[in-house]
């Protein structure tokens, strides 16, 4: 990889903020950021990352991190999961919450899953670095900034990530894990 920047690619703005007020100084590669949409995969996960950093690899030509999130409730079996986008859109963080009022599960997990690509060569092994937070889809309350965050309590907190400080949320959300087991294996 040398001394070649690695390229966050994600044309999500609150996405690169949260990363770089997770990560800030500690990243030992220089870690830049392009402003892009990326083809929404289908699958699960692990496949829609690795496809997602081989993309992005090949656009920057180089090393390349990109990152996907998915809000999977437990009572319909992890969806929408991969797909919130598009749910989040739509309906909103209302809607959301109104997806299950058919149930008594209200029980939800966000998933953080970070893809890494080290060049654009079509055999390159893409490293995946994953964080989870467990918690409760409530009638949203809180700030609109960011995607379903006022309808996310996480598990043993009275507020959801929109009414929590930014630095709170940061501490425990599926993106801070994520990038700390990312931290662990870079600076190992
Ligand atoms: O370019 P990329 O990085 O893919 O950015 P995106 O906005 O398309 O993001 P995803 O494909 O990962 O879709 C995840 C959706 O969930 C939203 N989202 C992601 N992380 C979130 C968080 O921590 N809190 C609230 N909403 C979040 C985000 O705004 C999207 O609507
Ligand atoms: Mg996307």
């Amino acid at each position: 990889m040398g001394d070649q920047p690695v390229v966050f690619v994600t044309g999500n703005a609150k996405k690169l903020e949260e990363v770089a007020q997770i990560l800030g100084q500690k990243f030992p590669h220089k870690l830049v950021s392009k402003k892009l949409d990326l083809p929404e995969y289908q699958g699960d996960v692990d496949f829609i990352c690795k496809q997602k950093a081989k993309a992005a690899a090949k656009i920057v030509n180089g090393p390349a991190l990109v990152e996907d999130s998915c809000l999977c409730f437990n009572a319909m079996g992890g969806l929408p999961g991969p797909y919130i986008k598009w749910f989040q859109d739509s309906l909103g963080p209302e809607g959301l919450h109104r997806m299950l009022a058919g149930w008594e599960d209200k029980s939800a997990y966000a998933l953080c899953t970070f893809g890494f690509c080290p060049s654009p060569d079509d055999d390159a092994v893409v490293l995946l670095f994953q964080g989870r937070a467990d918690g409760t889809i409530v009638s949203p309350r809180g700030p609109r900034d960011f995607g379903w965050d006022p309808c996310f309590q996480p598990e043993n907190y009275s507020l959801t990530f929109a009414e929590m400080p930014k630095e709170e949320k940061n501490k425990i959300s599926h993106r801070s894990q994520a990038l700390a087991k990312m931290r662990e294996h870079f600076c190992n």
